[in-house]
């Protein structure tokens, strides 16, 4: 029986336990995080066994590392130490891939160890062992930097599209499509908070767009301070790029070139739907967290509130506090009903509930 450690098991190591035991039921999974964590993990049935230390790697046949990047680096440090076993695979998750290879070269090159970077291009704004979701990769992208066909066997369960990209392209690719993005959300709310100040309104009017363009604001920032450093040369010229686009579009206002703005405008919106990203990973889910007294008919008295909403999954999440008996996890399709479903149950019960 094959046996899989996966180092990390937040929301990307959590979510890819659940697709490899999927497909392979009979793997024995093992997981090494925080023992907090661990616990979850366990609870939940994502792991089948909480590793004591990360010598357990010498007995693992696969090792998946899915920490933030400079975690990642330190454990390929610590892994080489290892006696592991002769043909281990070893692969990580890491948002950026030519620091992690040139690393992982660097180490595993001289020994009978084979490293394949990887990254899943599908995530959320949401981190930890409870985000974990077994189809949060379903039709996503899943970027490898070369080949292997044991790693496509042990990740098929994930539902997700193979796509081998080197490191210097996946980084460059990546600093557009995904980390730039994150700079811009965070700017965006930065910005209009320091507009708020002689315009408080601006905390209040936001709508759909400004809150579709500014999700991934809500991510982990030290994972995405990690990002940033491990990609500053792409990321600072699309920053600038963009300052250069920006000015363009500026002088076209300035000078009320509507025809020039029109085009502008039909061009970004051409381009979009004919991108890929409509037939991506699922939506994002929103979930809300109630606080739930041990009582009986506690849940159903909350569903009871919401028999008309779109609910997308119901997990409950043991707590071992004396107070309360856990957290009823209920996730939606939009943010829209996660909002309506939380004024309703803070208006009719007195639990505590957050998003
Ligand atoms: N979040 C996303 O959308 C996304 C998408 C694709 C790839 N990634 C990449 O996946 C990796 C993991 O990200 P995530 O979103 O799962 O983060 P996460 O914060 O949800 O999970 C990281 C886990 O690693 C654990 N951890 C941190 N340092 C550790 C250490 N030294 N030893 C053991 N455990 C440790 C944490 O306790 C946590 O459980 C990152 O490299 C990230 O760039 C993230
Ligand atoms: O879906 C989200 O919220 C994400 O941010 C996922 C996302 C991205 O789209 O940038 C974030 C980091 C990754 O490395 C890959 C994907």
């Amino acid at each position: 029986m094959k046996k899989i450690l996966i180092i990390g098991l937040g929301l990307i190591g959590g979510s890819i336990a659940l697709g490899i035991k999927r497909a392979h039921p009979h793997y024995e999974i093992w997981g090494y995080d925080r023992p907090e964590v661990q616990t979850i993990a366990l609870e939940q049935t994502i792991i089948d066994h909480a590793a004591p230390n990360l010598c357990s790697a010498e007995q693992a046949d696969i090792i998946l590392i899915a920490l933030p990047l400079e975690a990642t680096l330190e454990t390929l440090r610590e892994l080489a130490e290892l006696e592991l076993k002769e043909q281990v695979l070893i692969t990580d998750t890491g948002s950026t891939k030519q620091s992690i290879i040139q690393l992982a070269q660097e180490l595993f090159e001289s020994k009978k160890i084979i490293f394949v970077g990887g990254h899943p291009m599908a995530g959320s704004h949401k981190s930890g062992v409870r985000a974990a979701d077994v189809h949060l990769f379903e039709n996503a992208y899943y970027v490898l930097t070369e080949e292997n066909v044991a790693l496509r066997d042990l990740l098929k369960g994930l539902g997700a599209k193979f796509i081998i990209v080197n490191p210097k392209e996946h980084d460059q690719v990546t600093g557009q499509v995904s980390h730039f993005p994150h700079v811009l959300a965070s700017s965006l709310v930065l910005q209009a908070e320091e507009y708020a100040v002689t315009h408080p309104l601006v905390r209040q009017l936001g709508a759909g767009g400004f809150r579709d363009m500014t999700r991934i604001a809500e991510a982990d920032s030290t994972m995405w301070t990690g990002i940033l450093l491990s990609n500053p040369d792409v990321i600072i010229e699309r920053i600038e790029t963009f300052k250069e686009q920006l000015d363009a579009l500026s002088v076209k206002i300035k000078a009320q070139d509507e025809k020039g703005l029109k085009h502008f405008f039909d061009e970004g919106k051409s381009i979009r739907q004919n991108m890929e990203i409509h037939r991506g990973a699922i939506p994002n889910f929103y979930d809300l967290f109630v606080a739930i007294p041990d009582e009986k008919g506690v849940v159903l008295r909350i569903l009871a509130l919401l028999q008309d909403f779109s609910i997308t999954n119901i997990k409950i999440n043991e707590e071992n506090r004396e107070d309360t008996h856990g957290q009823l996890q209920i996730s939606f399709k939009t943010e829209t009903d996660l909002e309506r479903a939380y004024q309703i149950i803070q208006l009719a019960t007195d639990f505590e509930v957050r998003a």
